[in-house]
C-alpha cells in the first residue's frame, strides 16, 4: 500500500522554501557585466543632477528683463558676445543688451536668467546680433542644478534589479564597477526512461524531453545560471549516483519527473539516500500537487523535485523554484506580481485544491481581464504558449463563472516583495 501524502497549503510551502534560502556571495563586476543582476549595495547620489544649471535647447542665453517691452512691431536687438557648446563654460557674463549663443547641455552663463530657442530669434549681421519679438519670462527654459536628483538622495536600495534604467543611473554616478550578488548555478536533470532528446525521432512509447528546455529558460528568466546535466533513466542506483555527482557543481538542483508514487518514481528514495530533509511532497494545488522540495542540511543546498507533467513542472517552478533563485540572488521582488482581474469565460471544473490556470491577461478600459488558455490539464504543453499569467482559482468551490473577480499572477511582471494569493 502506497503512503498517502498529506498536502500542505501553497503559502506554507512557499514559506518553507523561503526559510531555506542560501544567499549568494557578493562580487564586484564592471557596469556592463551587471545586466539583469541584483545590486548588493545601496546607491546614493554623490552629486546633484544636473550638476550645474544648463540649457535644455539650442538658443541664446539672455537677461529676460531685456525683452520686457519686445513685440512684433518693436523687437529688441541684443549683441551676441560669445558662442558655447555642451562641455564649454562661457568666458563672459551676459550683461544688459547682450546674449550668448548656447547649445543644448551647455552651462548657463553668469548673468543670464533665461534661454530663448533658436527658432524664435531673428539673426542679423552674420549672427553678431539677434532680434527678439516677444517677451521672454525670467527663468524660461533652464534645466536647474539638482532638478533630477539632489546630492545625498538614496536612489536604489540593495536588492534592486539592474535594468537598463538602473545602469543609466549607475553610469551617471561613476559606477564603472558595481557590487552585485553572484548568480546561483542551478543544475537541471530530467528523469524518465521514456525521454528522448530534442533531436531524436519519435519511437513508440517515447516522448521528447520538453521540461529541461523549458526550465533552462525559466532559470535564466529568474536570474540563475542553468547547468543542464541531461536525462537519467528510471534506475534508482544510476539516478542516485547521477544526482550525487552533480551536487558539488551547483548551488541548487532541479529535477523533473519521478516524484509521484509510481514504481519508477525514485526521487523520494534518492532524497532519503542523500540524507535530505523533505520539506514537503504534496501541495494543495493543481497542477503541480506532487512538487517536492528537499534540503541538504550539510551543504545548505536545496533540491526541487518538479513534476514530470509539463504544466505541473512549469507551475511548480514559478511558485517555488523561481522565487528561491531570485531570493538567493538577493532580489527584493522575488514573487510574481498579482492583479485583480475579471474572468472572461466560465470555468465550471469543481475545485478541491487551489488551481493555477494558465491564462492570458489583458488590460482593457481600465480593468484586467483573464482568459484561460488551452486545456487545464497537467500533461498539456501547448497551453503554455499564450499564457502570460497564472489565474488563481481558490479551491473548495463548484467552479467559477464569467464575470467573477479573480487574482492573476503575472509571469512577466516586475515582481513583488510579498507572496500574495
Ligand atoms: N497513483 C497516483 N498517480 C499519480 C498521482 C498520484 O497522486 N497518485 N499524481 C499524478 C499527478 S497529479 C502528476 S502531476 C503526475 C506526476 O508524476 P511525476 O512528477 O512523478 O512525473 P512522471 O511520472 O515521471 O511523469 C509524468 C508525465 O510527464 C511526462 N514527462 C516526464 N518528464 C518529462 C519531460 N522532461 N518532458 C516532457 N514530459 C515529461 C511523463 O512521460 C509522464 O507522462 O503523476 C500522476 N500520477
Ligand atoms: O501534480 Mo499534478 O500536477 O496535480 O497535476
Amino acid at each position: 500500500m502506497v503512503e498517502r501524502r498529506k498536502p500542505i497549503s501553497v503559502q506554507e510551502a512557499v514559506s518553507k522554501v523561503m526559510n531555506h534560502v542560501h544567499l549568494m556571495p557578493e562580487e564586484i563586476v564592471s557596469i556592463d557585466d551587471s545586466d539583469d543582476g541584483v545590486l548588493a549595495e545601496d546607491i546614493y547620489a554623490d552629486h546633484d543632477v544636473p550638476p550645474f544649471n544648463r540649457s535644455p535647447y539650442d538658443g541664446f542665453a539672455i537677461i529676460a528683463e531685456d525683452t520686457s517691452h519686445a513685440s512684433r512691431e518693436n523687437p529688441v536687438t541684443l549683441e551676441v558676445i560669445e558662442e558655447i557648446g555642451a562641455g564649454d563654460v562661457a568666458q563672459n557674463s551676459v550683461g544688459h543688451g547682450q546674449a550668448i549663443r548656447i547649445m543644448t547641455g551647455a552651462a548657463l552663463p553668469k548673468g543670464a536668467n533665461a534661454i530663448v530657442m533658436l527658432e524664435i530669434v531673428h539673426e542679423k549681421n552674420d549672427g553678431k546680433k539677434i532680434e527678439i519679438k516677444r517677451h521672454i519670462k525670467k527663468f524660461d527654459n533652464i534645466s536647474w542644478q539638482g532638478e533630477d536628483t539632489e546630492k545625498g538622495a538614496l536612489l536604489l536600495e540593495k536588492g534592486h534589479h539592474v535594468t537598463p534604467g538602473v545602469k543609466a543611473v549607475l553610469a551617471t554616478f561613476g559606477y564603472a564597477k558595481v557590487k552585485v550578488y553572484k548568480q546561483p548555478v542551478i543544475g537541471i536533470i530530467a528523469t524518465g526512461s521514456e525521454l528522448l532528446n530534442v533531436s531524436e525521432p519519435l519511437v513508440p512509447g517515447k516522448i521528447r524531453n520538453s521540461n529541461a528546455h523549458m526550465i533552462i529558460s525559466q532559470v535564466k528568466q529568474a536570474g540563475g545560471m542553468p547547468k543542464y546535466f541531461g536525462q537519467l533513466k528510471d534506475d534508482l542506483e544510476q539516478s542516485f549516483q547521477g544526482v550525487k555527482k552533480v551536487l558539488s557543481e551547483v548551488d541548487a538542483l532541479i529535477t523533473t519527473g519521478g516524484v509521484s508514487v509510481g514504481d519508477f518514481d525514485y526521487l523520494p528514495d534518492i532524497y532519503q539516500k542523500l540524507g535530505a530533509e523533505v520539506l514537503f511532497n504534496k501541495v494543495g494545488m493543481r497542477p503541480g500537487s506532487v512538487t517536492t522540495v528537499a534540503y541538504l542540511p550539510d551543504s545548505g543546498k536545496i533540491l526541487f523535485g518538479l513534476s514530470g507533467n509539463p504544466s505541473s513542472c512549469f507551475v511548480g517552478f514559478e511558485l517555488f523554484a523561481g522565487p528561491y533563485i531570485k531570493a538567493s540572488q538577493g532580489l527584493n521582488n522575488k514573487f510574481l506580481d498579482n492583479v485583480e482581474a475579471t474572468l472572461t469565460h466560465d470555468f465550471p471544473k469543481p475545485n478541491p485544491f487551489n488551481r493555477f490556470v494558465r491564462s492570458r491577461v489583458t488590460f482593457e478600459n481600465g480593468y484586467w481581464h483573464s482568459q484561460p488558455v488551452g486545456l487545464d490539464k497537467s500533461n498539456i504543453v501547448t497551453s503554455l504558449i499564450g499564457a502570460n499569467a497564472l489565474m488563481v482559482l481558490p479551491g473548495g468551490t463548484r467552479g467559477y463563472q464569467k464575470g467573477d473577480k479573480v487574482k492573476a499572477l503575472l509571469l512577466n511582471g516586475e515582481g513583488s516583495e510579498q507572496f500574495c494569493l
